[in-house]
């Protein structure tokens, strides 16, 4: 703990790079963990364009249990460690000669916003600057689960709309969805009863970044990554990219990597201190 104190005192631009494990303590499944998303259902039929294009109605109620399921959740103690080093005067306070710090997370349940928002109100921010410092530290590179995206590309209307059932047809299929991980007992709802584009009546679909399509805001996080001297890995397995990609290349510059981990199978070589646990219990106290 003492050498990653020192580590923070001399750190001048930080990156936070998080995976499910973070939203683990807020009761959110991981995807990989025991109980995870990917053990129980399959990420290539519901989780990438081509399975969007050939059943819209799987992935969407997919999509809408997970709505459901993160709408009724809350950040822990791990999100708003975090999100305390986005106000600058606490920054300044961990990290003396920190000039920077970025979240850059793959989760898409907006747990990380919502915390934000909540400490920024607390240092009683204006709503303007917290827009800006939600803008430029938090960035969520696998999109949102609350979006909904046009799927018109002419259109392309993109908006945040937590209302659930986000459509009357979605309504209780969480309980099927729930009990029967086998897809095909899930019901068809026709394409007409699906989310629309409200601008022009397309179907839309959810706002988050699937298998084999481009992430969110690349090369600001491209540019983070490369100026930053200390990575905080927080609960990830590191097995999708990019993601799983940058603390190496933070590693390689010479900086150094903190990891937060349940387990330490995650612990790859290179300048690295781990910190095996729940990141809900370690983080606050490793960082204040
Ligand atoms: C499976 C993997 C090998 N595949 C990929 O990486 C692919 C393909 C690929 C591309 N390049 C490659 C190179 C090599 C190999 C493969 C590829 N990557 C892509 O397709 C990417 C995009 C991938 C994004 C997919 N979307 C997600 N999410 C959103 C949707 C949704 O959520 O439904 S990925 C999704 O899975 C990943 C899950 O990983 P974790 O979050 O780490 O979760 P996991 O359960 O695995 O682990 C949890 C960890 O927490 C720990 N833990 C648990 N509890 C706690 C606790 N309490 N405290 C601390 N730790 C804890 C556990 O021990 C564990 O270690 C996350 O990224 C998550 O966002 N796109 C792309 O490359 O596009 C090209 C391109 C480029 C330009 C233009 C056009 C196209
Ligand atoms: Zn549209």
């Amino acid at each position: 703990m003492e050498a990653f104190q020192e580590i923070l005192k001399r750190s001048k631009n930080i990156v936070a790079i998080a995976g499910a494990g973070l939203s683990a303590g807020s009761g959110i499944p991981t995807f990989r963990g025991a109980g995870g998303l990917w053990r129980k259902y399959d990420a290539i039929s519901l989780a990438t364009p081509e399975a969007f294009r050939s059943d819209p109605s799987l992935v969407w109620q997919f999509y809408h249990y997970r709505r459901t399921i993160a709408g009724q959740k809350s950040p822990n103690a791990a999100h708003y460690a975090l999100a305390s080093l986005s106000i600058p005067s606490v920054l300044k306070r961990v990290a003396p000669n920190a000039e920077s710090f970025t979240l850059v997370t793959q989760n898409i349940d907006g747990l990380s916003t919502r915390a934000f928002r909540e400490v920024a109100q607390r240092h009683s921010l204006s709503e303007r600057d917290i827009d800006n410092l939600t803008r430029d530290t938090i960035i969520e590179m696998h999109g949102r689960l609350f979006d909904v995206l046009c799927t018109d590309s002419s259109c392309g209307h993109r908006e945040h709309n937590t209302t659930n059932p986000i459509c009357p047809a979605l309504a209780g299929t969480e309980e099927i969805t729930e009990r029967h991980h086998e897809i095909d007992e899930w019901p068809a709802i026709a394409p007409l009863d699906l989310p629309r584009c409200p601008k022009c009546d397309a179907l839309a679909r959810p706002g988050v970044v699937w298998f084999g399509e481009g992430i969110q805001r690349t090369y600001t996080i491209d540019s983070v990554v490369e100026k930053a001297d200390l990575a905080l890995v927080v609960g990830t397995s590191s097995t999708v990219y990019p993601a799983s990609g940058y603390q190496s290349i933070v590693a390689e510059s010479g900086g150094n990597v903190a990891v937060f981990n349940i387990d330490d199978d995650t612990i790859s070589s290179g300048r690295h201190l781990s910190f095996i646990g729940k990141c809900e219990d370690i983080l606050p106290t490793a960082l204040f």
